[in-house]
C-alpha cells in the first residue's frame, strides 16, 4: 500500500467518527481575508505560502513542539502570502487547533493542508478558520473531485487543486480548477524532483481555451522539496505564481535570509502590472 492509500485509509476512520460526533466548533470567525488569487498575480517577488509541519511521513519529526501561532506571525511579518497549516494528527502530528491558532494570530489566507475526500472535512476546516483547502487529484475519483470542488467553492473556500503527473494535470484542467498545486513529491516512493513542475506547467497555457481566449490562467503554485535560490529560480522560470515550502522554512536557523532566498523576481511576462 502506498502512503496516500494509507493515510486515506485512516482518513476513512476519522470521517466516521466526524459524523458520530460532529464537528469540532470554534469560537471564529475573521471574515474578509484576502483572497490569493487577488493578491498572488500582481506580485513581483514569488508568493510563498508557508507551511507549519510538525512532522511527515518522509521526513519523521521536524518539529514536534513549534508554536503554530509564533511560526505564523513570524512568517507573516517576512512577507509569507499565504500560510499552510498541516491538519492531519496520525501522520504529520498535526490538528484543526493548529489551524485555529493560527487563524487568531494572523489574517492572511489559510490553507488547510489535509486528505480531503468527503464534505464532512470540508465543514470542519471551514470552522476552524481555513480559507483554502487542498483536493489532491490522485485521492479520488473524478465524479468524486468534482463534487468536493463544488461543495468548498458553495462554502466561499478556495481549493488547491494538486497534481503529479500529466494526466491529474488535465483532470485538474477539465474541473476548471483556478489553483492548481503541482507536487514535486511522488506520494509513492517520496522521490522529490522539480522537473515535474517544469514539465506540467507549461501544459496550462498549452491548454486549448475553447471559444474563450481571454478566460484566466489558473494560478500555478509549485509544491515540496523547495530548499535554495536555485530551485525558486528555477520554478519562476517555469512561470508559478507561488511556492508551498514546508520542511525548508521548519528547519530554517535563520527565517529572514531563508525568506530572502525564497521571494526571488518572477518572470515579467506573468505579472500583470509588472513594468
Ligand atoms: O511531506 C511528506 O512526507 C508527505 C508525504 C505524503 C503526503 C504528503 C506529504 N507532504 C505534504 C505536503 O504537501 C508538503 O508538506 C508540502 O508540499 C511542503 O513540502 P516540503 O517543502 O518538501 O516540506
Amino acid at each position: 500500500m502506498s502512503i496516500l492509500e494509507k493515510i486515506l485509509v485512516e482518513k476513512e476512520k476519522e470521517i466516521a467518527q466526524l459524523k458520530t460526533n460532529g464537528i469540532k466548533e470554534f469560537p471564529l470567525i475573521k471574515h474578509n481575508i484576502p483572497s490569493i488569487k487577488q493578491t498572488f498575480p500582481s506580485s513581483v517577488a514569488m508568493n510563498v505560502i508557508a507551511e507549519i509541519k510538525r512532522a511527515s511521513p518522509s521526513k519523521g519529526a521536524i518539529d514536534l513542539d513549534v508554536n503554530p501561532a509564533e511560526q505564523a506571525k513570524n512568517y507573516a511579518a517576512l512577507g509569507a502570502g499565504a500560510i499552510s497549516i498541516l491538519t492531519d494528527r496520525t501522520f504529520f502530528k498535526g490538528s484543526m487547533d493548529d489551524l485555529y491558532e493560527v487563524r487568531e494570530a494572523c489574517n492572511l489566507p489559510l490553507l488547510c493542508k489535509d486528505f480531503f475526500i468527503d464534505p464532512i472535512q470540508i465543514d470542519q476546516a471551514k470552522a476552524a478558520g481555513a480559507n483554502i483547502i487542498l483536493l489532491i487529484v490522485a485521492a479520488m475519483s473524478e465524479d468524486q473531485l468534482k463534487q468536493m470542488y463544488t461543495y468548498a467553492k458553495g462554502f466561499d473556500l478556495d481549493v488547491l487543486c494538486e497534481v503529479h503527473n500529466e494526466s491529474e494535470m488535465e483532470s485538474a484542467l477539465k474541473l476548471g480548477a483556478d489553483i492548481i498545486g503541482i507536487n514535486n513529491r511522488n506520494l509513492k516512493t517520496f522521490n522529490v524532483n522539480l522537473s515535474v513542475t517544469e514539465t506540467l506547467a507549461p501544459m496550462v497555457k498549452k491548454r486549448d481555451r475553447g471559444s474563450d481566449p481571454l478566460s484566466q490562467l489558473p494560478l500555478l503554485i509549485g509544491e515540496s522539496g523547495i530548499k535554495s535560490r536555485v530551485d525558486v529560480e528555477r520554478l519562476a522560470k517555469a512561470d508559478v505564481s507561488g511556492i508551498l515550502v514546508g520542511e525548508t522554512l521548519m528547519l530554517s536557523d535563520d527565517l529572514q535570509v531563508t525568506f530572502q532566498h525564497l521571494q526571488v523576481p518572477r518572470m515579467k511576462g506573468s505579472i500583470p502590472n509588472a513594468r
